[in-house]
């Protein structure tokens, strides 16, 4: 028992990659631990047909997971960090958080090369508000419909001629060998990235400290850094995963640049805001790029979409 490490993971093939991904360091650093993964449906795998936005986005992916943990069924969960709600349930945490990859969307298309290169009346696929937000904003004829499903279906949608064009994460792609399909990066100016894109994380019982120390040297520092100014952003917020709400951090030695955006879905309203501050302070950086973006205006979007930011003063 105690030489078994059991991961639980959704079951999409980039659920699952992620969670081998991590299985795989597991083994390399601990010849001897069998480790197994647990592969879950989530309400966020099963509602496939409604946007995330209206049946509440929070935590859709990982709840089920985060049950499994409780109920002593794994010890670990393995979440893209992107998914994670700022608060976790009582007696679980997330302590450790791996080397990023890329943080950035990409632009999908079989007949074109960038947004740009489209036709004015362009149809885009995504069910992400905050992509919608910034490629509206640039691109305001363009018409943008819901897309949901794992990765792999969503690209069966683009395939069978349902968009001129979809934006999915590269590190998805990417995970599960499909890079190729990426006709370009869009930059932190042309798709600020979801907070914590790119990352993964590692939940756990925070009261088992054997796991604790199994998963501990799998944690990057400064990939930790980064997604705490992000997080502390979205906390000030109030966001989800599936609110226009983007927050993207890059450390310089000790110093750490955090970007915030809101923008309307339509793309009419976008707010931004950006600052550096001490890299041993994430949480104050993230917290005050927050009220910026509120100082701007951006609370009435959030209220607007039925997420009211917590108060101004506090
Ligand atoms: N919302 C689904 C989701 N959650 C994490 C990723 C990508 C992987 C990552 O951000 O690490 C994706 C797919 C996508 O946005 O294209």
């Amino acid at each position: 028992m105690t030489n078994r490490l059991r991961i639980a993971t959704r079951k999409s093939p980039l659920a699952v990659w992620q969670a081998e991904e991590v299985a795989r360091r597991l083994r390399e650093l601990h010849p001897g631990l069998e480790v197994t993964l647990v592969r879950m449906s989530t309400r966020g795998d099963q509602m496939l047909d409604s946007p995330l936005s209206k049946i509440g986005g929070k935590g859709l992916f990982v709840k089920e997971l985060e049950q499994a943990l409780l109920d002593g069924e794994a010890d670990i969960a393995v979440h893209s960090m992107k998914d994670v709600p700022v608060a976790f349930p009582p007696g679980l945490g997330l302590q450790v958080i791996l080397e990023r990859d890329s943080p950035f969307d990409a632009f999908v298309s079989n007949r074109y090369d960038s947004p740009a290169d489209m036709p004015p009346d362009a149809h885009v696929g995504s069910a992400s508000l905050r992509r919608q937000a910034q490629i509206m904003s640039r691109f305001p004829r363009f018409t943008v419909s819901p897309l949901r499903g794992n990765v792999n279906t969503r690209l069966a949608k683009l395939d069978a001629g349902e968009y001129d064009a979809i934006i999915l994460a590269a590190s998805g792609l990417r995970r599960i060998g499909l890079s190729e399909r990426i006709r370009a990066v869009m930059d932190a100016d042309e798709s600020l990235p979801a907070i914590g894109q790119g990352a993964l994380g590692i939940e756990t019982r925070l009261d088992d400290a054997r796991v604790q120390a199994l998963i501990g040297p799998l944690d990057h520092a400064d990939t930790h850094c980064c997604v705490r100014a992000e997080r502390a952003l979205n906390a000030r917020l109030n966001g989800g995963c599936q609110v226009p709400i983007a927050g993207y951090a890059e450390l310089d030695g000790d110093r750490l640049r955090l970007r915030g955006l809101v923008g309307t879905p339509d793309g009419g309203r976008i707010y931004r805001a950006e600052a550096d501050g001490p890299a041993d302070m994430p949480e104050a950086l993230g917290t005050a790029i927050g009220e910026a973006l509120l100082a701007q205006g951006a609370g009435e979007v959030l209220v607007s979409l039925g997420i009211a930011p917590p108060d101004v003063a506090h």
